[in-house]
């Protein structure tokens, strides 16, 4: 059960009348989602998606909503967010802030191929063309100085060898972002998040990249390296599969080409991925927030994946 802010069809009904979609027909709360409060809501206009942000703030949604809006308007396969009659597309229900966005059809591919690897790369380097020009900056909030910030609240919790490989690989990325590879890497509004939970198919037909929540402006490159880290591995082991970090990959290089300080930091930044999703997994295991993380996630398997990435070599990002 993860709708924390029940909403009937009564409740729906005045409050549907500011959105160009008709009259709400039904409403279906969505179970699996873990921050917010989602509902299928079947309007006279067709099918979408309700949210309720359980977590974020009026003042933070338009940067998500409004870059969702950006991309959707320049062909990027993402929900489009829907304006009320005063152009507003966050607009308070049950005193939170809520969104109506487009419901994008088909269903997370937890097994995919290197078609579908593909498939994400090509509509990643789109995404992040797209976004070039969008006109609100606000950084990755779980980018360097949240690592900083989140390191001393797990340490307690950690075996002395846990302790020195988190330490150890902080100190590797803060020595890293003062480079002038790190430097001259190109940045723009990236997703920060996009997990295989996080994308919808239609067999092999990328439907569209959803929970936008964590995005943030921050390197390219370590945006792919958050996807290739998901998307091209064993799940047990954590082990990259070259067949399907090639497809993604090339497909990105296709669209748009990697640069040589990218090369030079792939290997670090997919180290970034790693410590990133180590940490929060880490911080809501150990200080879970109340009834929003239901069941955490399992820290050890980015500790597996870090060490990997430290340790091992890995495939190449195509030649400039
Ligand atoms: N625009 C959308 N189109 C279709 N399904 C969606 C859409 N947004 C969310 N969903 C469904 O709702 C579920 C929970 O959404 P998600 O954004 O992951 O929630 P949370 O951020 O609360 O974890 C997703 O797994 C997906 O099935
Ligand atoms: N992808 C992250 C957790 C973020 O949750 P999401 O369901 O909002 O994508 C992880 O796996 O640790």
């Amino acid at each position: 059960m993860a709708v924390f802010t029940p909403v009937s069809l009564e409740d729906l009904g005045p409050w549907m009348q500011q959105f160009p979609l008709g009259k709400a027909l039904d409403i279906k709360g969505i179970a699996s989602g873990i921050e917010n409060s989602n509902f299928f809501i079947n309007t006279e206009a067709g099918e979408f998606v309700l949210t309720i942000f359980e977590n974020l703030s009026f003042e933070q949604l338009p940067f998500y909503l409004k870059l969702m809006r950006h991309l959707a308007d320049r062909g990027v396969l993402v929900p489009a967010p829907i304006a009320n009659d005063q152009g507003e597309l966050v607009v308070a229900l049950h005193g939170k802030p809520a969104a109506i966005v487009s419901k994008l059809e088909g269903s997370s591919q937890m097994t995919p191929q290197p078609v579908h690897c593909a498939a994400v790369g090509s509509m990643l380097a789109r995404m992040h063309l797209a976004a070039q020009d969008f006109n609100i900056a606000q950084p990755n909030l779980r980018s360097l100085d949240w690592w900083h910030a989140t390191t001393p609240k797990v340490l307690p919790f950690l075996s002395d060898e846990l302790q020195h490989l988190l330490r150890a690989e902080v100190h590797f990325q803060d020595a890293f972002d003062s480079t002038p590879i790190y430097r001259a890497l190109p940045t723009g509004p990236v997703h920060a998040d996009l997990f295989r939970n996080n994308v919808m198919f239609d067999g092999e037909r990328l439907t569209g990249f959803f929970d936008f929540y964590f995005a943030g402006c921050d390197t390219w490159i370590f945006d792919v390296a958050v996807t290739v880290n998901d998307w091209c591995i064993d799940v047990a082991t954590g082990v990259l599969d070259e067949e399907r970090v090639l497809a993604m990959l090339n497909a990105y290089h296709a669209v748009r080409p990697f640069t040589k300080e990218e090369c030079i930091a792939w290997q670090p930044m997919l180290r970034a991925a790693a410590l990133r999703f180590w940490l929060s997994r880490l911080y809501d295991f150990y200080q879970p927030r109340d009834a929003e993380m239901l069941t955490p996630h399992d820290p050890a398997h980015f500790e597996r994946i870090l060490r990997l990435r430290e340790s091992g070599q890995v495939p190449a990002l195509p030649a400039v």
